[in-house]
Protein backbone atom coordinates (compact mmCIF):
# COMPACT_ATOMS: atom_id res chain seq x y z
CA UNK A 1 0.00 0.00 0.00
CA UNK A 2 3.05 2.13 -1.14
CA UNK A 3 0.77 5.73 -1.95
CA UNK A 4 0.92 9.35 -0.58
CA UNK A 5 -2.85 9.71 -2.18
CA UNK A 6 -5.15 11.05 0.14
CA UNK A 7 -6.81 8.30 2.19
CA UNK A 8 -9.44 8.48 4.42
CA UNK A 9 -9.53 6.05 6.94
CA UNK A 10 -11.74 4.67 9.62
CA UNK A 11 -9.38 5.67 12.70
CA UNK A 12 -9.49 3.04 15.74
CA UNK A 13 -8.42 4.36 19.00
CA UNK A 14 -7.14 2.46 21.59
CA UNK A 15 -5.87 3.54 25.35
CA UNK A 16 -3.93 0.59 26.85
CA UNK A 17 -0.70 -1.12 25.54
CA UNK A 18 -2.18 -4.51 25.73
CA UNK A 19 -5.03 -3.40 23.45
CA UNK A 20 -2.46 -1.51 21.39
CA UNK A 21 -0.12 -4.94 20.98
CA UNK A 22 -3.49 -7.12 20.09
CA UNK A 23 -4.09 -4.56 16.93
CA UNK A 24 -0.29 -4.31 15.89
CA UNK A 25 0.18 -8.21 16.15
CA UNK A 26 -2.89 -8.80 14.03
CA UNK A 27 -1.43 -6.88 11.19
CA UNK A 28 2.21 -8.12 11.56
CA UNK A 29 0.79 -11.39 11.38
CA UNK A 30 -1.12 -10.33 8.22
CA UNK A 31 2.52 -9.37 7.01
CA UNK A 32 1.64 -5.32 7.04
CA UNK A 33 4.27 -2.92 7.86
CA UNK A 34 3.87 -0.90 11.00
CA UNK A 35 4.76 2.96 11.02
CA UNK A 36 4.71 4.91 13.91
CA UNK A 37 4.18 8.85 14.70
CA UNK A 38 4.72 10.28 18.19
CA UNK A 39 3.15 13.30 18.70
CA UNK A 40 1.69 15.59 21.64
CA UNK A 41 -1.24 16.33 19.60
CA UNK A 42 -2.55 20.06 18.51
CA UNK A 43 -2.22 18.44 15.47
CA UNK A 44 -1.07 20.36 12.21
CA UNK A 45 0.28 20.30 8.70
CA UNK A 46 3.84 19.19 9.94
CA UNK A 47 2.34 16.13 12.05
CA UNK A 48 -0.08 15.19 9.00
CA UNK A 49 3.50 15.34 6.86
CA UNK A 50 4.58 12.99 9.16
CA UNK A 51 1.70 10.68 8.77
CA UNK A 52 1.85 10.90 5.24
CA UNK A 53 5.51 9.88 4.93
CA UNK A 54 4.46 7.30 7.14
CA UNK A 55 2.05 6.20 4.51
CA UNK A 56 4.99 5.83 1.97
CA UNK A 57 6.94 3.65 4.10
CA UNK A 58 4.28 1.26 5.59
CA UNK A 59 0.83 -0.74 4.83
CA UNK A 60 -0.84 0.50 8.25
CA UNK A 61 0.04 3.95 10.44
CA UNK A 62 0.07 4.24 14.37
CA UNK A 63 0.14 7.97 15.79
CA UNK A 64 0.23 8.42 19.34
CA UNK A 65 -0.65 11.35 21.47
CA UNK A 66 0.32 11.40 24.84
CA UNK A 67 1.61 15.41 26.33
CA UNK A 68 5.04 13.96 28.07
CA UNK A 69 4.92 15.51 31.20
CA UNK A 70 8.58 13.78 31.78
CA UNK A 71 9.94 16.02 29.29
CA UNK A 72 8.87 19.44 30.85
CA UNK A 73 10.26 21.44 33.14
CA UNK A 74 8.74 22.72 36.35
CA UNK A 75 8.75 26.29 35.19
CA UNK A 76 7.13 25.32 31.24
CA UNK A 77 3.69 24.99 29.55
CA UNK A 78 2.36 21.56 30.48
CA UNK A 79 -0.66 22.64 31.53
CA UNK A 80 -1.52 25.13 28.96
CA UNK A 81 -0.01 22.96 26.44
CA UNK A 82 -2.78 22.81 23.86
CA UNK A 83 -5.26 19.87 23.63
CA UNK A 84 -7.58 19.86 20.60
CA UNK A 85 -8.27 15.90 20.55
CA UNK A 86 -11.50 15.89 18.40
CA UNK A 87 -10.21 18.11 15.98
CA UNK A 88 -6.84 15.94 15.97
CA UNK A 89 -9.02 12.10 15.55
CA UNK A 90 -10.70 13.92 12.59
CA UNK A 91 -7.26 15.45 10.78
CA UNK A 92 -5.56 11.64 11.53
CA UNK A 93 -8.69 10.21 9.86
CA UNK A 94 -8.87 12.32 6.82
CA UNK A 95 -4.59 11.51 6.47
CA UNK A 96 -4.87 7.92 6.37
CA UNK A 97 -4.16 7.13 10.38
CA UNK A 98 -5.38 3.52 10.97
CA UNK A 99 -4.76 3.73 15.06
CA UNK A 100 -4.87 6.57 17.51
CA UNK A 101 -2.82 5.51 20.71
CA UNK A 102 -3.68 7.81 23.77
CA UNK A 103 -2.39 6.51 26.72
CA UNK A 104 -2.95 8.26 30.19
CA UNK A 105 0.23 9.52 32.15
CA UNK A 106 -0.82 6.37 34.39
CA UNK A 107 -0.72 3.87 31.90
CA UNK A 108 3.25 5.06 30.53
CA UNK A 109 4.21 5.71 34.11
CA UNK A 110 2.69 3.83 36.63
CA UNK A 111 5.24 3.22 38.71
CA UNK A 112 5.24 7.20 38.51
CA UNK A 113 7.23 9.43 36.43
CA UNK A 114 9.76 9.98 38.99
CA UNK A 115 11.17 6.93 39.94
CA UNK A 116 11.04 4.77 36.54
CA UNK A 117 13.70 3.63 34.45
CA UNK A 118 15.15 6.50 32.70
CA UNK A 119 16.72 6.56 29.38
CA UNK A 120 20.31 9.18 28.67
CA UNK A 121 22.00 9.83 25.62
CA UNK A 122 24.72 11.97 27.18
CA UNK A 123 26.57 14.75 25.90
CA UNK A 124 23.89 15.63 22.68
CA UNK A 125 21.07 15.79 25.56
CA UNK A 126 23.10 19.17 27.27
CA UNK A 127 23.71 21.53 24.32
CA UNK A 128 21.70 23.93 22.90
CA UNK A 129 17.67 23.40 23.57
CA UNK A 130 18.95 20.76 26.37
CA UNK A 131 21.54 23.28 28.14
CA UNK A 132 18.51 25.35 28.24
CA UNK A 133 15.88 22.93 29.39
CA UNK A 134 17.83 20.56 31.95
CA UNK A 135 16.15 17.06 31.54
CA UNK A 136 14.28 17.55 28.71
CA UNK A 137 15.96 15.01 26.38
CA UNK A 138 15.93 12.53 29.12
CA UNK A 139 12.64 12.44 29.24
CA UNK A 140 12.02 12.88 25.47
CA UNK A 141 14.50 9.69 25.35
CA UNK A 142 12.52 7.84 28.03
CA UNK A 143 8.85 8.08 26.46
CA UNK A 144 10.30 7.51 22.98
CA UNK A 145 11.99 4.52 24.26
CA UNK A 146 9.39 3.44 25.77
CA UNK A 147 6.88 3.98 23.28
CA UNK A 148 8.57 2.42 20.83
CA UNK A 149 8.85 -0.70 23.01
CA UNK A 150 4.50 -0.35 23.26
CA UNK A 151 4.28 -0.07 19.54
CA UNK A 152 6.91 -1.90 18.15
CA UNK A 153 7.06 -0.45 14.47
CA UNK A 154 8.90 -1.11 11.47
CA UNK A 155 9.78 3.03 10.93
CA UNK A 156 9.06 5.82 12.97
CA UNK A 157 8.66 9.19 11.70
CA UNK A 158 9.96 12.68 13.46
CA UNK A 159 10.08 16.24 12.11
CA UNK A 160 13.10 17.76 11.39
CA UNK A 161 11.83 20.61 13.35
CA UNK A 162 13.23 19.30 16.10
CA UNK A 163 16.58 18.26 14.36
CA UNK A 164 18.28 18.00 18.44
CA UNK A 165 15.71 15.86 19.23
CA UNK A 166 15.89 13.47 16.39
CA UNK A 167 19.35 13.02 16.43
CA UNK A 168 19.16 12.29 20.43
CA UNK A 169 16.46 9.44 18.79
CA UNK A 170 18.63 8.09 16.33
CA UNK A 171 21.14 7.78 19.03
CA UNK A 172 19.35 6.02 21.83
CA UNK A 173 17.76 3.36 19.03
CA UNK A 174 21.58 2.49 17.45
CA UNK A 175 23.05 2.22 21.56
CA UNK A 176 19.96 0.22 22.54
CA UNK A 177 19.91 -1.87 19.35
CA UNK A 178 16.21 -1.26 18.31
CA UNK A 179 15.07 -2.94 15.36
CA UNK A 180 13.37 0.29 14.69
CA UNK A 181 14.51 2.73 11.80
CA UNK A 182 13.52 6.22 12.12
CA UNK A 183 13.10 9.03 9.15
CA UNK A 184 13.28 12.92 9.66
CA UNK A 185 10.81 14.27 7.85
CA UNK A 186 11.59 18.55 6.17
CA UNK A 187 10.32 21.26 8.47
CA UNK A 188 6.12 22.14 7.24
CA UNK A 189 6.49 26.21 7.00
CA UNK A 190 3.72 28.25 6.56
CA UNK A 191 3.43 30.56 3.86
CA UNK A 192 5.68 33.68 5.38
CA UNK A 193 8.45 31.06 6.68
CA UNK A 194 7.81 30.24 9.91
CA UNK A 195 8.25 26.72 11.10
CA UNK A 196 4.69 24.93 12.09
CA UNK A 197 4.46 24.50 15.97
CA UNK A 198 1.67 24.17 18.16
CA UNK A 199 3.12 26.71 20.25
CA UNK A 200 2.73 29.10 17.50
CA UNK A 201 -0.70 29.42 18.89
CA UNK A 202 0.38 30.95 22.04
CA UNK A 203 1.96 34.04 19.83
CA UNK A 204 -0.01 37.40 20.06
CA UNK A 205 -1.01 38.95 16.39
CA UNK A 206 1.60 40.96 17.08
CA UNK A 207 4.51 38.51 17.78
CA UNK A 208 3.06 36.59 15.36
CA UNK A 209 3.59 39.07 12.92
CA UNK A 210 7.20 39.37 14.42
CA UNK A 211 8.28 35.22 14.51
CA UNK A 212 9.04 34.82 10.43
CA UNK A 213 11.76 36.80 11.72
CA UNK A 214 13.56 33.60 13.47
CA UNK A 215 13.61 31.70 10.00
CA UNK A 216 14.86 34.77 8.28
CA UNK A 217 17.71 34.88 10.50
CA UNK A 218 18.45 31.49 9.48
CA UNK A 219 18.85 31.94 5.79
CA UNK A 220 21.04 34.99 6.02
CA UNK A 221 23.25 32.98 8.19
CA UNK A 222 23.20 30.65 5.77
CA UNK A 223 23.91 33.33 2.93
CA UNK A 224 26.57 34.40 4.96
CA UNK A 225 28.09 30.90 5.03
CA UNK A 226 28.09 30.47 1.85
CA UNK A 227 29.48 33.72 1.14
CA UNK A 228 32.71 32.71 2.89
CA UNK A 229 32.12 34.37 6.21
CA UNK A 230 33.93 33.04 9.21
CA UNK A 231 31.38 30.72 11.20
CA UNK A 232 31.85 33.11 14.48
CA UNK A 233 30.77 36.21 12.21
CA UNK A 234 28.26 34.46 10.81
CA UNK A 235 26.44 33.35 13.92
CA UNK A 236 26.77 36.95 15.21
CA UNK A 237 24.87 38.50 12.77
CA UNK A 238 21.91 36.33 12.89
CA UNK A 239 22.00 36.79 16.52
CA UNK A 240 22.05 40.86 15.84
CA UNK A 241 18.87 40.39 13.10
CA UNK A 242 16.88 37.96 16.16
CA UNK A 243 17.66 40.99 18.26
CA UNK A 244 16.57 43.79 15.68
CA UNK A 245 13.42 42.13 14.99
CA UNK A 246 12.45 42.04 18.74
CA UNK A 247 12.91 38.38 19.93
CA UNK A 248 15.26 37.51 22.30
CA UNK A 249 17.60 34.76 21.27
CA UNK A 250 18.84 32.03 23.00
CA UNK A 251 21.07 30.74 20.79
CA UNK A 252 21.78 31.05 17.29
CA UNK A 253 24.23 28.22 16.35
CA UNK A 254 26.32 26.51 13.41
CA UNK A 255 27.04 22.87 13.86
CA UNK A 256 28.26 19.60 12.57
CA UNK A 257 24.97 18.04 11.07
CA UNK A 258 26.29 14.69 12.24
CA UNK A 259 26.98 15.19 16.11
CA UNK A 260 25.80 18.96 16.59
CA UNK A 261 29.60 19.62 17.98
CA UNK A 262 30.26 23.09 17.13
CA UNK A 263 31.42 23.00 13.18
CA UNK A 264 34.82 23.97 12.36
CA UNK A 265 36.28 25.62 8.89
CA UNK A 266 37.41 22.44 7.69
CA UNK A 267 33.18 21.06 7.65
CA UNK A 268 31.11 21.39 5.16
CA UNK A 269 27.63 19.59 6.44
CA UNK A 270 26.73 22.05 8.81
CA UNK A 271 22.76 22.64 10.15
CA UNK A 272 22.36 26.61 11.81
CA UNK A 273 19.73 25.68 14.98
CA UNK A 274 18.21 28.78 17.06
CA UNK A 275 15.84 28.85 19.34
CA UNK A 276 14.38 32.36 20.76
CA UNK A 277 11.87 34.17 22.43
CA UNK A 278 9.15 36.00 21.72
CA UNK A 279 7.13 36.78 24.82
CA UNK A 280 6.57 34.04 26.70
CA UNK A 281 6.88 31.93 23.85
CA UNK A 282 10.11 29.83 23.27
CA UNK A 283 10.46 28.83 19.35
CA UNK A 284 12.80 27.00 17.48
CA UNK A 285 14.02 26.24 14.26
CA UNK A 286 17.11 25.21 11.77
CA UNK A 287 18.36 24.81 8.22
CA UNK A 288 20.89 23.12 7.39
CA UNK A 289 23.75 23.65 4.52
CA UNK A 290 25.64 21.97 1.91
CA UNK A 291 28.89 23.78 1.75
CA UNK A 292 31.14 23.27 -1.37
N1 LIG B 1 6.69 22.12 11.30
C1 LIG B 1 6.96 20.83 11.41
N2 LIG B 1 7.44 20.15 10.37
C2 LIG B 1 7.74 18.82 10.46
N3 LIG B 1 7.57 18.10 11.59
C3 LIG B 1 7.10 18.74 12.66
C4 LIG B 1 6.75 20.12 12.64
N4 LIG B 1 6.30 20.47 13.87
C5 LIG B 1 6.35 19.37 14.62
N5 LIG B 1 6.83 18.33 13.91
C6 LIG B 1 7.10 16.97 14.39
O1 LIG B 1 5.93 16.39 14.89
C7 LIG B 1 6.27 15.48 15.95
C8 LIG B 1 5.43 15.81 17.14
O2 LIG B 1 5.77 17.11 17.58
P1 LIG B 1 4.94 17.93 18.64
O3 LIG B 1 3.66 17.22 18.91
O4 LIG B 1 5.80 18.33 19.76
O5 LIG B 1 4.54 19.21 17.78
P2 LIG B 1 5.11 20.64 17.76
O6 LIG B 1 4.23 21.43 16.88
O7 LIG B 1 6.58 20.53 17.49
O8 LIG B 1 4.87 21.14 19.19
P3 LIG B 1 5.76 22.09 20.07
O9 LIG B 1 5.24 23.42 19.80
O10 LIG B 1 5.48 21.52 21.38
O11 LIG B 1 7.22 21.92 19.70
C9 LIG B 1 7.76 15.66 16.20
O12 LIG B 1 8.46 14.64 15.52
C10 LIG B 1 8.03 17.01 15.59
O13 LIG B 1 9.37 17.18 15.16
C1 LIG C 1 8.67 12.91 20.29
C2 LIG C 1 7.65 13.42 21.31
C3 LIG C 1 6.25 12.99 20.89
C4 LIG C 1 7.96 12.73 22.64
O1 LIG C 1 7.08 13.16 23.63
C5 LIG C 1 7.74 14.93 21.50
O2 LIG C 1 8.97 15.32 22.00
C6 LIG C 1 7.39 15.69 20.26
O3 LIG C 1 6.18 15.83 20.05
O4 LIG C 1 8.28 16.12 19.51
N1 LIG D 1 8.31 19.35 19.96
C1 LIG D 1 9.25 18.99 21.00
C2 LIG D 1 8.58 18.72 22.28
C3 LIG D 1 8.78 19.75 23.32
O1 LIG D 1 9.13 20.89 23.04
O2 LIG D 1 8.56 19.44 24.50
Amino acid sequence: MLSTAQHSTHLMQVEHIAELRERVQAWRAAGERIAFVPTMGNLHAGHLSLVRAGRTQADRVVASIFVNPLQFGANEDLDAYPRTLDADRRQLSETGCDLLFLPSVREVYPRGQDTQTRVEVPGISDILCGASRPGHFVGVATVVCKLLNMVQPDVALFGEKDFQQLLVIRRLVEDLAMPVEIIGVPIARESDGLAMSSRNGYLTPEERALAPALYQALKATDEALRAGEPIARAERAGLDALDAAGLRPDYLSVRRTEDLDPAGSEDRALVILAAAYLGRTRLIDNRRVALE
